[in-house]
């Protein structure tokens, strides 16, 4: 008996829950999304979210969903796991493990794969089956990345700040 704390968070809640936690600087309306990027021996290496580029206001560039592409986020937003990638100034990622809140993009995928993060473990998965999901997983699977669901056990994680 080491009379030690049990109720401790586990490595999978703290990397997703601050993956969580930096979804929450996200000014996009419709979906927030964050990433951690986590060596071999648990050590946070970077962290990301979706948001403009420096420089580009995000009261000036525009937020929409709907219209022309020059128009909407869609041509100006950087995916969390983009930006938790470029954030990374320590070397290489090879090896490492990606925490995200949402199953990364055709586009991120790419990314992935080429810096040689070898999983990444994701909690939504709300684009599922679309064109630009399949072909993320196919090259997540072809590239030899572990896809690992976030399994949450439930438990409410409060933070008073
Ligand atoms: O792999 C991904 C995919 C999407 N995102 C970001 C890009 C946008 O800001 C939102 C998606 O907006 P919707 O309104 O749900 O289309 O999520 C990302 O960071 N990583
Ligand atoms: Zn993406």
């Amino acid at each position: 008996m080491s009379g030690k704390r049990t109720d401790y968070i586990s490595w999978d809640e703290y990397f997703m829950g601050i993956a969580q936690l930096s979804a929450m600087r996200s000014k996009d309306p419709n979906t927030q999304v964050g990433a951690c990027i986590v060596s071999q021996e648990n050590k946070i290496l970077s962290m990301g979210y979706n948001g403009f580029p420096k420089g580009c206001d995000d009261d000036e560039y525009p937020w929409n969903r709907e219209g022309d592409l020059c128009d909407s986020k869609y041509a100006y937003v950087t995916h969390s796991e983009l930006n938790a990638i470029l954030n990374y100034r320590g070397g290489s990622l090879e090896g490492t493990k990606l925490y995200v809140t949402l199953f990364p993009c055709n586009e991120c995928a790419k990314a992935i794969i080429q810096v040689g993060i070898a999983e990444l473990v994701y909690a939504d998965d709300k684009y599922n089956g679309t064109p630009a999901n399949l072909a993320s997983r196919r090259m997540l699977t072809s590239a030899g990345v572990k896809m690992t669901p976030y399994r949450s056990n439930g438990r409410i994680l409060e933070l008073k700040v």
